[in-house]
């Protein structure tokens, strides 16, 4: 379906260069990449195919700027940041207009995502003052021992498509606050948001060569690993699947970085049989089918207990029929189209392994070809097994699966088998329950009668093969500083003159 995308208010926030050490540039191959509106196939434009060569080029930038912006006050760097807040919030709707046009998300979910990305940078301007040590009681006697809080160094970040500007915000807000430099790689499928937001940061005042970001499609993995290579890059933050974080992992063992993994989830959601049905079914709305289905945090394997089962699918169906797919971009749409065809193969395959293992489709289950070729009916199938595909992969989709029930214990067991852990949620209105399951999920993060979990106030990450470090929160400061003793000997001598 054909759709007009609404113009900039201010023109200059579309860039088709990239920008390192305050300018903007074009790869020094001269090499472009094109970028597709995946609602409609067409082109948006070009950014820079950048390679090793011009990655270096970023990471001395970076380098060259830390001596003096890791020695500004915590206090300095926190006006930045706010100031950089203020634009993004000016700049709001600019800004939503090119996260809709290359991720595809409608118009109230990517304002939303401007404002929940934005936070991240008011957060963490809060936090820049604030990076305490601490004075430690020795156990020498006549030592004196105290921390301090630095900066790790020049940071490498790279992050995916699916948050065009969150993603990127929750690693630059806390890394500047530190007072450290970064050379972000900016997702090839939605460079455009990046690139205004580097527009921004160079209207706050940032000073040249703190931000730098380098863009790249058919070179990524050479960017990636020049990134992981380089003994100037002290810390590496990755958002994005478990494969690519495992591999970055292996990169980064020689020059032993400090890493920082979100990586892949496929999250349980368990509704008890005291569960209040209308708030699990809106919470099952609001997780599995926020961004289409395509967000770390999705619910993915939705297990009913038996005795709300049907009641749960009933309901749960009808409030996904009331769905409206389309352009982002037009008045009323609920879900868009999804990231490209291969995120649709995926869902494709899952749907129909399902359905070949006896899962009933209870909506969607087909393509939209009459809306676009990345188009997905929202789908919901029940009688759902443990073999089935979905079960074991994140479908990263707008695809529900139901699986029935017995016991908790069954529940925790089978919600815990997933090799990764990132967020999982359950509805009960047991309040001893919630405290015993909710200690008992192996998972980052867990929602009890919400399927909404994500705040810059709270910790953000995953356990096992869901990665490590926490972003956002008072604790994501720290995953950007090291912290130094330093004991001073010879002291506690007596009074002069006693
Ligand atoms: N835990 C989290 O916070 C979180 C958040 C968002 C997405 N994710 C995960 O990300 C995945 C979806 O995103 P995706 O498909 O774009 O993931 P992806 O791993 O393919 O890509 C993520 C980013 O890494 C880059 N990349 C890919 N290969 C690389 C390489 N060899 N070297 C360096 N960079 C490389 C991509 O260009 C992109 O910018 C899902 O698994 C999702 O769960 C996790
Ligand atoms: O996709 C992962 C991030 C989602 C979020 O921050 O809520």
């Amino acid at each position: 379906m054909e759709h007009s995308v609404p113009p900039l208010n201010d023109k200059s926030l579309l860039k088709h260069q990239t920008y390192i050490n305050g300018k903007w540039v074009d790869a020094k191959s001269g090499q472009t990449f094109e970028v597709f509106d995946p609602a409609t196939g067409k082109l948006i434009g070009t950014m820079p195919e950048m390679n090793k060569e011009d990655t270096e080029e970023a990471i001395k930038a970076a380098a060259a700027a830390l001596p003096s912006f890791s020695k500004t006050t915590g206090r300095e760097r926190s006006k930045m940041l706010r100031k950089w807040y203020d634009l993004m919030v000016e700049n709001a709707d600019d800004i939503a207009k090119l996260i809709t046009w290359e991720n595809g998300k409608p118009m109230a979910d990517a304002k939303g995502e401007v404002t929940y990305a934005a936070n991240f940078f008011e957060w963490f301007s809060e936090e820049a003052p604030r990076t305490y040590g601490d004075v430690i009681p020795a156990t020498v006697p006549g030592n004196r021992v105290y921390t301090i809080k630095q900066p790790v160094g020049v940071c490498g970040l790279i992050t995916p498509w699916n948050f065009p500007a969150a993603m990127i915000t929750r690693k630059i807000g806390p890394a500047l606050a530190a007072g450290c430099t970064v050379v972000a790689k900016s997702p090839g499928e939605t460079p455009f948001t990046a690139a205004a937001l580097a527009e921004l940061a160079h209207r706050a005042g940032i000073p040249p060569g703190v931000v730098n970001i380098v863009t790249a499609m058919k070179n990524t993995a050479e960017v990636g690993s020049t990134l992981t290579a380089s003994t100037t890059i002290k810390k590496v933050s990755f958002t994005g699947s478990t494969g690519v974080g495992r591999l970055l992992m292996k990169q980064s063992a020689d020059t032993l970085k400090k890493l920082s993994f979100e990586l892949g989830g496929n999250a349980p959601f368990i509704v008890f049989d005291d569960a209040d049905v209308d708030v699990a079914v809106a919470g099952a709305v609001a997780s599995k089918f926020r961004s289409s289905g395509q967000t770390c945090v999705c619910a993915n394997r939705l297990y009913i207990q038996r005795g709300i089962y049907d009641k749960f699918a009933e309901a749960f169906t009808a409030k996904v029929k009331e769905f409206k797919v389309g352009s982002g971009y037009a008045e009323g749409i609920t879900h868009g189209p999804l990231i490209h065809d291969r995120a649709v193969s995926k869902v494709e395959a899952h749907v129909q392994d399902a359905v070949k293992q006896g899962g009933k489709v209870l909506v969607g289950g087909q393509k939209m070809p009459e809306l676009g070729s990345n188009y997905y009916q929202p789908t919901i199938i029940r009688d759902m097994t443990e073999k089935m595909a979905l079960k074991n992969e994140e479908t990263f989709g707008p695809v529900a699966g139901l699986f029935p029930f017995d016991t908790e214990a069954e529940v925790v067991e089978q919600a815990n088998s997933a090799e990764v852990g990132l967020a999982g949620y359950f509805f009960s209105k047991d309040v001893q329950r919630c405290y015993r399951v909710a200690e008992a999920l192996e998972v980052g993060m867990v929602g009890i009668n919400t399927g909404l979990i994500s705040d810059p106030a709270a910790p953000f990450g995953g356990v096992k093969q869901s990665g490590f470090g926490r972003e956002g929160s008072r604790v994501g400061i720290d995953e950007y500083l090291i912290t130094k003793m330093v004991t001073l000997g010879g002291m506690g001598q007596p009074l002069q003159g006693s």
